[in-house]
């Protein structure tokens, strides 16, 4: 897909925020740091519309982006931060709960790991939690280019038996350096559309 335009529309903490109308939504979820706002500036061919950083933990609110009017990205603030507040983070389970649990217009849920590594305990219950409420989820298995090719398919293999992946729920390899991946992943989040 080729993006002309996408552009923030609001930055929610709660329903009567969400924007109005009947776009479909593709809501994207990762752990702080794992590389969402790259997948996601890589994806719309942004530099910086979602802002990445070092700093892990910051964004705290849900950020829809308009994109070409067609969709709406749904940016999910990261987990897994430890430092974090217990009363911090019950909020943040109570918004997105709210948000993935009512929302009509949500088609999928993009869940971005990072290849490398062993999905986390985190990283496991988001994703039974997605599962419980029976929505699809793709998963993103990010940073591709820090490993060698031919580890590939054996970094995936352990994704995919630890999150015990569901059938019908496709995992990317993907890179926000290379753009590896990105047409793949379009193609998926097209066939929710
Ligand atoms: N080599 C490589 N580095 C990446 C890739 N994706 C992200 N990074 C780096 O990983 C770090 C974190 O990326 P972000 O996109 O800011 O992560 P985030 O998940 O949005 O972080 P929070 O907003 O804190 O939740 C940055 O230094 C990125 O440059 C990738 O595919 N390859």
């Amino acid at each position: 897909m080729k993006v002309k335009n996408a552009e923030i529309v609001i930055s929610a903490v709660k329903p009567a925020q969400y924007p109005v109308g009947h776009l479909p939504e593709i809501a994207l979820a990762g752990r702080s740091n794992v590389g969402k706002s790259s997948f996601i500036n890589k994806m719309l061919n942004r530099k910086n519309l979602a802002r990445t950083s070092s700093k892990p933990g910051k964004t705290q609110t849900l950020n829809f982006y308009n994109i070409d009017d067609i969709l709406h990205f749904v940016d999910v603030p990261g987990y897994g931060y430890a430092r974090v507040s217990k009363t911090e983070r019950a909020a943040w389970g109570k918004m997105i709960e709210t948000y993935l649990t009512n929302r009509e217009q949500l088609k999928a849920v993009v869940l971005i790991v990072d290849v490398r590594h062993k999905p986390t305990q985190d990283d496991i219950m988001m994703y039974d939690f997605l599962k419980h409420f029976g929505l699809s989820v793709i998963i993103i298995a990010t940073k591709a280019d820090k490993i060698p090719k031919g580890k590939w398919q054996k970094h995936l293999k352990i994704v995919k038996e630890t999150l015990e992946l569901e059938e019908g729920d496709e995992m990317i390899l993907f890179s926000s350096e290379t753009a590896q991946g990105k047409d793949t992943a379009w193609n998926a989040i097209k066939s929710f559309l």
